[in-house]
């Protein structure tokens, strides 16, 4: 047989029927998660069809998008639209026999954080989702990827979705990570370099000692991240960082089990030989922080660099696109990105609020204060990472620090929930969109790092964080 990439192997091994000769097939899904924005019509449609879910133990219900992140938690949904859709969803798990985390469980949290913490993706496992971001099951060597209301409601129904084959990009990335540069910047630089849609209907594959290298948490920021520049699909082979990670998670399989599927999950890889349709390479050795000056996520300079001018773009549309995010972002070409002050900083979202995010967060406001003038929340991935950052004595740093210490959510990445920004405020944020109104009507986003965020939030304005990290806090 030809040589293969790990992502033909996984469609290959996935496809119950081919249905046309240029790649539409008919693919099995193992498992899904399930939010209750993108749920509700297609449970509808099972409804009216009258349909049963076919699988429901391959699935799993989590509230993230619209609940509240106070710090005291309650079931009550201040906003009656979420309240409603919350209801609805409680009421879909129930009635289709899917197990349900309900706001109050210590086991909720963004599907992304979750649904790994649950063991609910396996290695090999192709998992469709209701979220763009789905690609974060990449990181476990499982193919994973958003499917829309319609294909949700096909899948429930049969664990079965049409899915056509898309192209293949390997990104090899090599080098020695520099002081301060975290996968963050790493992704944001891919991103600045191939541009918001250079993976546009690709599949991609990280590969390389970069990535061997790097832990499976930074693995999974990569591979949400990636999104950004168009990706539909993402996988990394998996090793054994990964099944350490995954042992003895509630849905792994246990015992001999476990065994023999360890065994063969650690064969999953790209034959050497296997021809991707388009390769991209990069050495992180000159890799700096990186910042979003504008609205779109390949917006973005290093931190010691000058706000770019327009006028340097040659193409009339780019020229066009940085103009209106410079207007929109209130900021002045040729200023340094390091002078524009913040009103808030927000470290969270699927992207970046798992443990090491955290870590990396609380090292640079150990000992320090958040700027006079600036609010600044920290919101935990999953109440799972709230209380092992507990347990760390991580959250009493940010509280020390002055910092807000939240229940979890999507809370402040889009403004679906009660944490949105006021026209006009500017936010250092560790999320992966920085759209127009992303975080609020008028809001202005810059995205970065947690610890850039955290840098940000104690000195008051877009900073470097190497100048703070290994320098005691007064
Ligand atoms: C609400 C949901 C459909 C959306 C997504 O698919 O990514 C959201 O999570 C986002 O990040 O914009
Ligand atoms: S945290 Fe943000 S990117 Fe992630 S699922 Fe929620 S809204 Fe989407």
């Amino acid at each position: 047989m030809a040589a293969r990439t790990l992502y033909d192997k996984l469609v290959d091994s996935h496809v119950v029927r081919n249905l046309d000769d240029a790649g539409l097939v008919l693919l099995y899904v193992d498992r899904t998660v399930l939010n209750e924005y993108t749920s509700p019509q297609a449970f509808a449609g099972l409804r009216a069809a009258g349909r049963k879910v076919w699988n429901p133990k391959a699935a799993l219900m989590v509230v993230d998008h619209v609940n509240p992140t106070a710090a005291q938690r309650t079931r009550a949904m201040p906003d009656s639209g979420a309240a409603r859709q919350v209801d609805y969803f409680a009421e879909n798990a129930r009635d289709f026999g899917i197990e349900y985390f309900d706001i109050l469980d210590p086991r909720q949290g963004i599907e992304h954080v979750v649904a790994p913490e649950q063991g609910l993706v396996m290695p090999g496992m192709v998992i469709a989702a209701g979220d763009s971001h789905s690609t974060a099951y990449g990181a476990f060597g499982a193919l994973g990827y958003g499917i829309g209301t319609s294909d949700i409601e096909h899948y429930l129904a049969t664990s079965t979705v049409r899915y056509r084959r898309l192209k293949t990009m390997r990104i090899h990335l090599t080098g020695d990570v520099p002081f301060g540069v975290t996968p963050k910047d790493i992704v944001m630089e891919i991103i600045r370099r191939i541009g918001a849609d250079g993976a546009t209907g690709y599949a991609v594959e990280f590969t390389g000692p970069v990535v061997s290298n790097m832990s499976v948490e930074g693995r999974i920021v990569m591979s949400i991240m990636i999104v950004e520049a168009g990706a539909r699909g993402v996988v990394v082979a998996p090793d054994q960082k990964v099944l350490d990670y995954l042992k003895g998670r509630p849905r792994a399989p246990k015992g001999e089990m476990w065994e023999r599927a360890a065994k063969k999950w650690l064969t999953l890889a790209s034959d050497p030989d296997a021809r991707f349709d388009r390769e991209v390479a990069l050495d992180v050795a000159d890799v700096a922080p990186l910042v979003t000056w504008g609205t779109s996520p390949d917006q973005a300079i290093a931190v010691t660099d000058i706000i770019p001018d327009p006028a340097q773009q040659v193409a009339p549309e780019r020229k066009a696109a940085a103009l209106r995010a410079l207007s929109y972002m209130g900021l002045r070409a040729g200023d340094p990105i390091q002078s524009v002050p913040i009103d808030f900083a927000f470290i969270g979202s699927c992207t970046n609020s798992r443990i090491e995010d955290l870590r990396d967060a609380a090292e640079v406001f150990r000992g320090r204060r958040v700027a006079a003038g600036v609010r600044a929340i920290v919101v935990p991935g999953s109440t799972h990472v709230r209380a092992q950052a507990e347990a760390e004595g991580l959250a009493k740093v940010f509280t020390d620090a002055g910092v807000e210490w939240r229940q979890s959510g999507c809370s402040m990445c889009l403004a679906m929930n009660d944490d949105v920004l006021k026209p006009g405020e500017r936010c250092a944020s560790s999320t992966n969109r920085n759209f127009e109104g992303r975080q609020g009507p008028g809001a202005r986003t810059h995205l970065m790092s947690p610890a850039m965020v955290a840098a940000a939030a104690v000195t008051g304005h877009i900073a470097d964080v190497r100048s703070l990290l290994g320098v005691a806090g007064q």
